[in-house]
Formats: C-alpha cells, sequence, structure tokens
C-alpha cells in the first residue's frame, strides 16, 4: 500500500492529539506509532526504524527540544517536525534551528501538515532511489543471456523463486556468479525497490561478524563507541544475501537460526526485540550436508536456509556461452579502460575458447582484462599475451590443461574445424562436406565453440 514504507512517531501527550493525527495518517497509508513523551520516544526509536518525528514542545519529562537534540545527535537522518501550540511558536522555530524540518500549529488545518509529510516522505523515496542507483553502480552490470539447457532452467527456477518469498540457497564453485544471481532474484521480485545487502560471512573474524550482521549499541562491548545498525536492519524489507554461509561460526549460526524462525533480532547490547521482514539469499561453495556430519554446520540452520536449492552449474559446463561472455566482457573492458579493442586473433580465441576455467566467470573476466591491457592498435594478439606467462599458460599452452577426455575432444574438434573453414575460406557448406557431415551439424558446432566462419 502506498505510503507503507515511511514509519511516523506522533510524540504528545495529549492522548487525544495522539489519536487525531494517528487516524489521519493512517489514512493516508503511513504506519503511525505514538508516545506521550520524550522517553518513550527514544524508546521507540531505539527499537524501530522511523522515519519522521511529530512532536510537541511541552511535555512532562523529557520535552520536545531536548528529544530534538537527542534524535538529531544518534540520528541524523530522522526528520522531525515540531507540532506547537500558537503560544509556543517562538520556541518551535528556535527548534527548527537545531534542526527540525518544520513546526505546524496545532490550530492550522491539518492539510497542510498532510502536505509537509507527503513532500517529506517523497523526498525520502527520491533519496532511496539515488542510494539504490549507488548501489546499482556498484554492482556490476550482468549478462544472463543463455544457449545452456541447464543454465536456462536455472534462471527460470530464479524467476520463480523471486516471485514468492522463499528463502534460497546458491550452491556453486566459486566465481559462477552466486551473487550475480542473488540479486537477479531480488531485482526481478516485489522487493527490487528495497535494499540488496550482501555479507561476505568469510570476510569478518567470529569476534566481529555477528555485530556487522545484528548491530549493537553503544558501550555493548570495548569498542562500541556508537550504535550500529546491522546489515539485518539495513536489509529491513529488501533481501540480505549471507555469502560464505558455511563459514559462519557455530554460535552466529544458533542466532541466525532463532533469528530466521522469529524474523526478529536483538542489536547485542540490547535486549530490545526488532521485527523484521527479509528474504534470505545464501550461497556457498562447500558441501554443507558433509559441513553438517563433521559438526561444521548446524543441520536445523541448512534445513532452514535451504527451502530452495538452486545448484549454479561451473563455466566448463556451460562452454556454448563463453563466445557472447567474451564480446560481453570486452564491450564492458572496453569502457572501462578507454581503450578500443577490434579483433582478438584466432589462436587467443581458439585457446579461450578451449580453456576449462576453474575459476569460472571471474578468471574469464579476469583473463580478458589482462588482455585488453596487453593488446596493440585495437588487436589481441598471441605474440602479445606470450610474455604474460600466467596468462599464456593458462590459454595458449595446447592441451595440457585439459584434465577430461571429453574437453580433450572438444579443444581438438574447435581447432580441426577452425582449420578446415580457414582452408575453404569461411565456406560452410563445402567445409561439411570435407569433413563428412551436413551443414547444421557444422553450424551447431560452430555455435557451440564461438567459432567465426
Ligand atoms: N553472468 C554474469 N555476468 C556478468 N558478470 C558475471 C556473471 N557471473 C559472474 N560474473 C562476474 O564474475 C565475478 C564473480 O561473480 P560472483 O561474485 O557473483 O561469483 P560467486 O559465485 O559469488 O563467487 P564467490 O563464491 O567467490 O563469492 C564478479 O566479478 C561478477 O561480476
Amino acid at each position: 500500500m502506498e505510503n507503507r514504507d515511511f514509519k511516523i512517531l506522533v510524540v504528545d501527550d495529549e492522548v487525544e492529539y495522539q489519536n487525531v493525527l494517528s487516524i489521519v495518517f493512517e489514512n493516508c497509508g503511513y504506519i503511525v506509532r505514538t508516545a506521550s513523551d520524550g522517553s518513550k520516544a527514544l524508546r521507540i526509536l531505539s527499537e524501530e526504524m522511523i522515519n519522521l518525528v511529530i512532536t510537541d514542545l511541552k511535555m512532562p519529562g523529557l520535552g520536545g527540544q531536548e528529544l530534538v537534540r537527542i534524535v538529531k545527535e544518534k540520528y541524523p537522518d530522522i526528520e522531525i517536525m515540531i507540532a506547537t501550540a500558537y503560544g509556543t511558536i517562538d520556541s518551535a522555530v528556535e527548534t527548527v534551528k537545531n534542526g527540525a524540518v518544520g513546526y505546524f500549529v496545532k490550530s492550522d488545518d491539518l492539510t497542510k501538515l498532510v502536505t509537509d509529510v507527503d513532500r517529506l516522505a517523497k523526498e525520502y523515496r527520491k533519496q532511496q532511489k539515488t542510494k539504490k542507483l549507488v548501489r546499482q553502480e556498484n554492482f556490476p552490470e550482468a549478462f544472463l543471456d543463455t544457449s545452456n539447457k541447464e543454465f536456462a532452467a536455472v534462471l527460470k527456477t530464479c524467476e520463480k523463486a523471486a516471485r514468492s518469498n522463499i528463502d534460497v540457497l546458491l550452491i556453486g564453485e566459486s566465481g559462477v556468479g552466486k551473487e550475480v544471481i542473488a540479486h537477479y532474484i531480488h531485482e526481478n521480485g516485489g522487493r527490487k525497490n528495497r535494499p540488496f545487502i550482501p555479507v561476505n560471512c568469510q570476510a569478518f573474524s567470529s569476534g566481529t561478524i555477528e555485530s556487522e550482521l545484528f548491530g549493537h549499541e553503544k558501550g555493548a562491548f570495548t569498542g562500541a563507541l556508537s550504535q550500529r545498525i546491522g546489515r539485518f536492519e539495513e536489509a529491513d524489507g529488501g533481501t540480505l544475501f549471507l555469502d560464505e554461509v558455511g563459514d559462519l561460526p557455530m554460535e552466529t549460526q544458533g542466532k541466525l537460526l532463532r533469528t530466521l524462525e522469529n524474523r526478529t533480532i536483538e542489536r547485542i547490547g540490547s535486549n530490545k526485540t526488532i521485527s523484521l521482514d527479509i528474504r534470505l539469499i545464501s550461497a556457498t561453495n562447500k558441501e554443507l550436508s558433509e559441513q553438517t556430519k563433521v559438526g561444521m554446520f548446524r543441520e536445523d540452520l541448512l534445513y532452514r536456509i535451504n527451502a530452495l536449492t538452486i545448484t549454479i552449474p561451473p563455466l566448463r559446463e556451460r562452454r556454448e556461452d563463453i563466445p557472447c561472455l567474451i564480446d560481453f566482457f570486452l564491450k564492458k573492458i572496453q569502457t572501462e579502460q578507454k581503450k578500443k579493442v577490434i579483433s582478438v586473433d584466432e589462436e587467443v580465441m581458439t585457446g579461450l575458447l578451449g580453456y576449462n576455467y576453474p575459476g569460472n566467470v571471474r578468471e574469464l573476466k579476469n583473463i580478458l582484462e589482462r588482455l585488453v591491457v596487453l593488446s596493440e592498435d585495437g588487436i589481441i594478439r598471441h605474440s602479445d599475451v606470450l610474455p604474460d606467462k600466467q596468462i599464456a599458460e593458462r590459454i595458449c599452452s595446447g592441451a595440457e590443461n585439459i584434465q577430461s577426455l571429453h574437453d580433450a575432444r572438444d579443444f581438438f574438434e574447435s581447432r580441426f574445424i577452425s582449420k578446415k573453414l580457414r582452408e575453404y575460406d569461411g565456406n560452410v557448406t563445402r567445409t561439411a562436406k570435407e569433413l563428412s557431415i551436413t551443414p547444421r551439424q557444422l553450424w551447431n558446432k560452430i555455435n557451440k565453440y564461438g567459432l567465426k566462419p
């Protein structure tokens, strides 16, 4: 429903006025909370993500001016609007100077206040959108077109999963694109305008991962100098992506399980429960069922996170996509490096198509980045690649890297067909005749190996 992404906290010691504002704003679709003084308001602010506080100035206990000061210090992103009686306009103006966004005289027509709040909500959404754009920029554009049946089925399952709220476990070797796929699921679902928050569980020590995930209160432990919102809270309404979930320490696994069961968290150092609406996507390149057998991963957690498991095939098992991925990355890298690449010589291309990529799409991308650096006059030449031993060993050294008979056959076949096509000036019908196969069969192989007749 419109406006449900914007939460308002009304602070007033007059219960009737709290009720009036609650009814008015709830009718506009906003979520409204109420408090009768500053201290109660601060308690709610520490428990929930609030976007706007509308507060009276004169209240018993902690008053409005003091509340504005504390809120601006502790939660600088929260907007504050003063609702004041006619006699206290001067103090309201003073509060605006201290950080409130505006004031409203209680005896005035409420539609003015509604217009101001609508404007603030609109502004908030615009900022969220910009934040999302920045996140998108940080998130590289992906190529998710495929000629491979298995990968096509994976993408289809992801699209179905996206339409539901089901928790997904992605399994695949390092570099196959698990994060890319997680983002794809997020972007195809109803949460796409909400945050996508990735966390690499491997990147944090066992001492810091919980604070990263669940946040902490100021002074919760030595070094907790200020309050910190955890990744779970940041992802509220959106998707949390836990990469390398198999690397979570056992105690954190227990806490994660409880969080997923109750859909609530408690920041470290606080006993306040915060409710969250999260879609979880986890990823692993480990055999988690094996990890459960040796006591490294909780079995109950595994059952909780793998409501739907999607296995992403390694690049060597979807070789037909390599030519299009090469095209995609070369275009992207040219723009990034501001360097034109017009062609890749045949030997390099054959090497790229024949290599088995243990590091998957990440490795292909890294190799191409280096090839573009090495290119001269817009051409990636075999002779320019040779001095880069690491790359040359992978794509120029022929069959040494091939491990299976299947890959060896493909390697030989692609070179042989390429040679024959050259002999017949790229004429597919004549080359097919020479190879004793039909032109259709030859076209299939040309497409499979990304050859250019
Ligand atoms: N389909 C794709 N289109 C464009 N880039 C891709 C694609 N798949 C993977 N990549 C790129 O390959 C790299 C690795 O991708 P990603 O981080 O998603 O893999 P991963 O499986 O999560 O790896 P790890 O297990 O090491 O975390 C990234 O730079 C990503 O942009």
